[in-house]
Formats: structure tokens, C-alpha cells, sequence
């Protein structure tokens, strides 16, 4: 397997090791690896059923591995063993958020409503988990206010405040998109993960999430982890690729080597590695005859 050395050598953000996960008679990860460095953003690729989902999966606590260790590190140096939280503790400690392959945000509710929603743990716990809140209690009145601005500044950011009041059913599918994503940015993690956020995106919306991607590594270095069919996403974006056949980890490195692995044009391309030379010829060929009889 092809591995760029280069990627190895930061502050790792989370450590995936030797991570294997079966349903029944299929092992759907089969022993895989991988870093993501702090401030990077890195991206999950491979063919359909290759595992992307698995992993996030257990990542984030919906599936509980097989085998192996997922270590999340903050930035403080405290590390949580993910494996071994529920979901909503690495949300809530690890600091790990997620959004979904199918958007899910309570569409009847407002965009900014939405965006409250994902503060509830902050606002229980400045109401004592008690009716203080519907008193007016000055801390959980200071808290409400603190989750709206914090609310607004991330719609600020995903060019979604003018449609603050509007029901989130009602946006178009570009900009749900960035609404999950300013939601999951409202419980301010240190590790953003997003499962596919350019399916179904027009290259106007493509572009748009690109730079809300670029602006939330920039300006709050929060380190991502994506999964996404999109290349154009892919490469323009991330600093680490690591790509994933059959549950294993076939290649991994900056997205120009990885563009240029043959295993993973083998793997894009359903062929076996010895005919990746014969295809590329051929494809190259194809291009050549389709550019000169275009003239
Ligand atoms: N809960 C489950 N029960 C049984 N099999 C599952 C389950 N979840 C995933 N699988 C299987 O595990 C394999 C990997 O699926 P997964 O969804 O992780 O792939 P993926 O790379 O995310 O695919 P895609 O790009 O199509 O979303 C597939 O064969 C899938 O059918």
C-alpha cells in the first residue's frame, strides 16, 4: 500500500488503529489505520461500499468497532478512546461533531431555531437543569444570549442569515447543506466530521461549501474529516487523502499523490493494478481522438 510520508509527521488530532468492524459474515473495515493532523483537512475516499460510512460511524459512537483503538486528542493534550464513549459524550467531551450523509435538521423549526437547538446542553445547563430558565435567571439569561450570538455568527458565515426567521424546510438544498454544518459548528468542536456535504450540490454550491470549509479551517482551526465522492471538493480542499477498498486502507497522502497512485485509479476504475498503464493509455487515446475529431 502506498503511503506518503510527509502527512505523518504532524500533531495528530485523532489516531484510528487497527480498526475492524463486521456485520455478521462481512467485515466491512478490515484492520485500518490512519492519522489526521490538527488544522488539516482530511479526506475519506473510495469507491461505493468501500466503508467511508463504517468508519465515521465509529467514530462518532453510532457503531461500536469489532476491534481496534480510536484516540481523539484536544488541543489541551486530553484524550478520549472514543471506542469507549456513548455518542452524545463525544459530542458533548471529545468535542467531536457530525453531520449526516441524509440531511437531518427539524425542517418545521426556523434556520436560527436550529441552530439553538444544537446549544441545548449549554442552555440545561445554565438553567440548573431547573425552571430557572423560565424565570429569567441572569446566568441562563446571559447563556441565551451568548448561544443566539454565537448562533448568528455562524450563519453569518454560511451566508444563511437572511433567512435566519424562515422555516430550514423551506432552503434550497445547497444551503440545508451549510445549515448542518453551522449547526454542528454551534456545539464548537475541535473535529469536524462530514459525511458527503457536497452530495447532490451544484458546482455554484460546491464552490460556496468550499470556502465555508476553508474559512472554518482558517479562522477557528478546527481540523476536518470528510467523506466525499465530489474530487473537485476532494482535491481542491484537503491537505491529506486516505482512500479505502473493501475496508482496507489502500493509499494515503497529499491529494496529488494520491491522484496519482495506481492503486487508486485501479480501484476508481474497477481494473486490477498491473492493467491501470494499459487503461490510462487507452483513456488517454480516447481523449486524443475525441479532441482531434472535435476540430
Ligand atoms: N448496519 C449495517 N449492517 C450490515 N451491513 C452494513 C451496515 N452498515 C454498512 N454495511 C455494509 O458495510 C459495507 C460498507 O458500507 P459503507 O456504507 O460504510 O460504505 P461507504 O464507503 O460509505 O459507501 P457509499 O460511498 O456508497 O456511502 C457495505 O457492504 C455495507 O452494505
Amino acid at each position: 500500500m502506498a503511503i506518503e510520508t510527509t502527512t505523518m509527521t504532524k500533531d495528530p488530532i485523532l489516531k484510528v488503529e487497527h480498526l475492524s468492524m463486521r456485520f455478521g459474515g462481512l467485515m466491512a473495515i478490515n484492520d485500518f489505520s490512519f492519522e489526521a493532523s490538527r488544522g488539516d483537512i482530511t479526506a475519506l475516499i473510495g469507491p461505493n461500499g468501500a466503508g467511508k460510512t463504517t468508519v465515521f460511524n465509529c467514530i462518532t459512537g453510532f457503531y461500536k468497532p469489532t476491534m481496534g483503538m480510536i484516540t481523539m486528542r484536544q488541543r489541551s493534550g486530553k484524550e478520549y478512546l472514543l471506542e469507549r464513549l456513548p455518542d452524545f459524550e463525544i459530542t458533548k467531551q471529545a468535542r467531536v461533531a457530525r453531520t449526516f450523509q441524509n440531511i437531518r435538521m427539524f425542517s418545521g423549526m426556523t434556520v436560527l431555531e436550529n441552530l439553538l437547538v444544537a446549544q441545548h446542553n449549554k442552555l440545561m445547563l445554565a438553567s440548573g437543569y431547573t425552571f430557572l430558565g423560565l424565570f429569567g435567571f441572569p446566568a441562563y439569561r446571559q447563556a441565551s444570549k451568548q448561544a443566539i450570538e454565537l448562533a448568528r455568527h455562524w450563519l453569518e458565515k454560511a451566508s444563511l442569515i437572511d433567512r435566519a426567521d424562515d422555516p430550514a424546510g423551506d432552503l434550497p438544498y445547497g444551503a440545508q447543506r451549510r445549515l448542518e454544518i453551522a449547526r454542528a459548528m454551534c456545539t464548537e468542536p475541535e473535529l469536524l466530521c462530514l459525511d458527503e456535504p457536497a452530495a447532490g450540490l451544484n458546482p455554484r454550491e460546491s464552490h460556496a461549501l468550499n470556502d465555508l470549509l476553508q474559512g472554518i479551517r482558517r479562522d477557528t482551526g478546527t481540523s476536518i474529516l470528510l467523506i466525499e465522492h465530489d474530487m473537485s471538493v476532494v482535491m481542491g480542499i484537503s491537505d491529506h487523502v486516505v482512500v479505502l477498498e473493501y475496508g482496507q486502507k489502500i493509499s494515503d497522502g497529499n491529494p496529488e499523490f494520491v491522484k496519482n497512485d495506481p492503486k487508486v485509479i485501479a480501484a476508481y476504475l474497477g481494473v486490477e493494478d498491473e492493467e491501470v498503464e494499459e487503461v490510462i493509455e487507452q483513456i488517454e487515446e480516447i481523449e486524443g481522438e475525441q479532441g482531434g475529431t472535435k476540430q
